[in-house]
């Protein structure tokens, strides 16, 4: 079928204007709106400033950055970001369409999985890496529902560098809401949320530097 996209974040790459002329509201820096409350956990210092600080220098500088590129209406594109995929031997992840190799864990990263399990109680077996160079960098509107992360996926995304800002939209009504990610907070997107929401994180013209997110899963085998 050739002009079929596949499914994913990057498909909507038309709709960058639309997004920057209509900017959800954030409410206030660490207020979770009503609409997404019962669907998520937010923990603003999970990292200190200082750690989450480090933490961001040393991975810019480690991570083996990868810029996959995917075809949209017969058409290539290098994804708007730069990402990295790690995980405990034998798991594989087939995201948006791709199937992704597999890589041990960088210490660092096993750390911080370790961290979330002690304090959160949820084991991820891997983790999607995301390195927004500056505000033009973005991701689109999608769920993380692919069928190896299980029926209620929970996702964690922990935030390094600059904030930004995370959309969320209602499937059935369309409503939406903003959270602002800033550096060292911890967001678990908890069960039934990719069902019920897509997501994005929209560019934000004007912010030169860079953020990374940590995305921890948990995929079946
Ligand atoms: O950058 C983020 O915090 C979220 C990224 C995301 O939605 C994803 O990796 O699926
Ligand atoms: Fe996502």
């Amino acid at each position: 079928m050739g002009i079929v996209p596949p499914l994913g974040r990057d498909v909507n790459l038309q709709t960058d204007l639309f997004n920057e002329l209509n900017d959800i509201e954030v409410k206030s820096e660490h207020a979770i709106p009503e609409l997404v409350k019962p669907w998520l956990e937010y923990v603003p210092d999970f990292l200190s400033f200082i750690d989450a600080t480090e933490l961001y220098q040393q991975l810019e500088q480690q991570l083996d950055w990868q810029q996959p590129e995917i075809v949209v209406f017969s058409k290539r594109h290098p994804i708007p970001r730069l990402q990295c995929w790690q995980s405990d031997e034998g798991v594989q992840y087939q995201y948006s369409g791709k199937a992704l190799n597999e890589n041990a864990w960088h210490p660092l990263l096993e750390r911080v999985r370790d961290h979330i399990h002690a304090q959160q109680g949820v084991y991820f077996n891997s983790v999607l890496v995301n390195f927004y160079r500056n505000g033009e960098d973005k991701m689109g509107w999608h769920s993380d529902d692919e069928p190896e992360l299980g029926p209620n996926p929970i996702v964690a995304s922990l935030s390094l560098g600059a904030s930004r800002t995370m959309h969320f939209k209602d499937k059935k009504t369309n409503q939406t809401a903003a959270v602002e990610l800033s550096n060292g907070a911890l967001l678990m997107m908890k069960a039934g949320m990719q069902r019920a929401f897509k997501h994005q994180v929209p560019s934000r013209k004007k912010v030169r530097e860079g953020r990374i997110s940590l995305t921890f899963r948990y995929i079946h085998r």
